[in-house]
């Protein structure tokens, strides 16, 4: 079904960039059926077209009619002017699909037309290498075969998670976020080595083998994080002495602070969208009290 689907990603930046990784690698969809576009970066087209072989055009050149999915991949405060220049130009059976932090499905279904199919995802970077954690949440129009197209097509990136809307934003402060906490951490653990006079490149492989052991610890076994952490820890052994510096540190507290934080962020970011729009589309003397709209377009 993938095969004979046309997909155009507005907005050419490193998720655009990392989604089409994916599919480029497995073929789902030929790069002659991918086109990706975005508002003046010239040179960023001509190096996807390179890389990629993907079309790589200027938004007015883009075959509108002939697209399925439509993937917004800028910045989340692009996302107004892209869905009101975008609703004209398609029909409602053709799928709006967004990867932008923070923007509701609500946003997107208030800024199109009627009964216009949308999709919510939260990828990752990881996307590039096909171990993206991605999250797929459809508007209420969506039809379930698009649904399913869109799904497979992120099988293409990883692996693929329905989530009911009101966890998108926890699921962005976990896992679309989550990569930047693992080589934060990576680059602590690779300091400490370094420090010590260890060559940079060989324990920057051994921090990522590290890693990339304990991630599959937990896919492969059916164990917890809390009972595999005990397994490596022997009574006042070297993990218990790192473990109980990480919690008089406060370790645990700053993982779940960053999250909840980003979670914040993502709900914030579509708070700050819906008030901006209010405010462009409504005459300041006309606005009456400012709390009183927000609350009623948050509703
Ligand atoms: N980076 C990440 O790890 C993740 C990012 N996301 C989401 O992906 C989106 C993009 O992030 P990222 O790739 O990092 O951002 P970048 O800044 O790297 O890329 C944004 C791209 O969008 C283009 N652009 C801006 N406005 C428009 C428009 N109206 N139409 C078409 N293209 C446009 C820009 O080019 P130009 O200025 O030339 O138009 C640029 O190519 C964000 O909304 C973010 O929330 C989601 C999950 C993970
Ligand atoms: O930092 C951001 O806002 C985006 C969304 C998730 C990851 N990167």
């Amino acid at each position: 079904m993938l095969r004979v689907k046309t997909v155009a990603f507005l907005g050419a930046g490193s998720m655009a960039e990392s989604m089409i990784s994916g599919i480029v690698q497995t073929g789902s969809i030929p790069a002659e059926r991918i086109h990706v576009t975005n508002r003046s970066n010239q040179l960023r087209l001509e190096e996807m077209n390179r890389v990629y072989g993907v079309h790589a055009v200027h938004q007015d050149a883009l075959p509108y009619e002939e697209i399925d999915f439509f993937i917004l991949a800028m910045k989340p405060q692009g996302a107004a002017d892209a869905l009101d220049a975008l609703k004209d130009k398609i029909r409602v059976d053709q799928v709006v699909i967004s990867v932008l932090a923070g923007i509701s499905t609500e946003f997107m279904e208030n800024h199109l037309q009627l009964g216009q199919q949308v999709v919510r995802l939260m990828p990752n970077t990881s996307s590039m290498i096909r171990e993206s954690a991605t999250a797929l949440c459809p508007g209420r129009h969506t039809a379930m075969d698009n649904v399913i197209a869109v799904k497979e097509l992120l099988g293409c990136m990883g692996k693929v998670f329905l989530i009911e809307e009101e966890h998108m934003d926890i699921f962005t402060g976990i896992a679309g976020s989550g990569p930047a906490y693992f080589y934060y951490l990576m680059e602590h653990m690779e300091h400490a080595g370094v420090k010590k006079g260890m060559d940079e490149a060989m324990v920057r492989e051994i921090v990522a083998q590290t890693i990339l052991g304990a991630a599959k610890m937990i896919m492969v076994n059916d164990e917890t994080p809390a009972s595999l952490r005990e397994k490596v820890t022997s009574p006042n052994g070297t993990t218990a002495s790192g473990l109980d510096a990480l919690r008089k540190n406060n370790g645990g507290r700053a993982i779940s602070q960053a999250i909840h934080h980003a979670a914040k962020r993502s709900k914030e970011l579509n708070e700050e969208m819906a008030v901006a729009y209010i405010k462009s589309t409504n005459p300041p003397r006309e606005m009456g009290n400012f709390s009183t709209i927000k609350g009623r377009c948050m509703s």
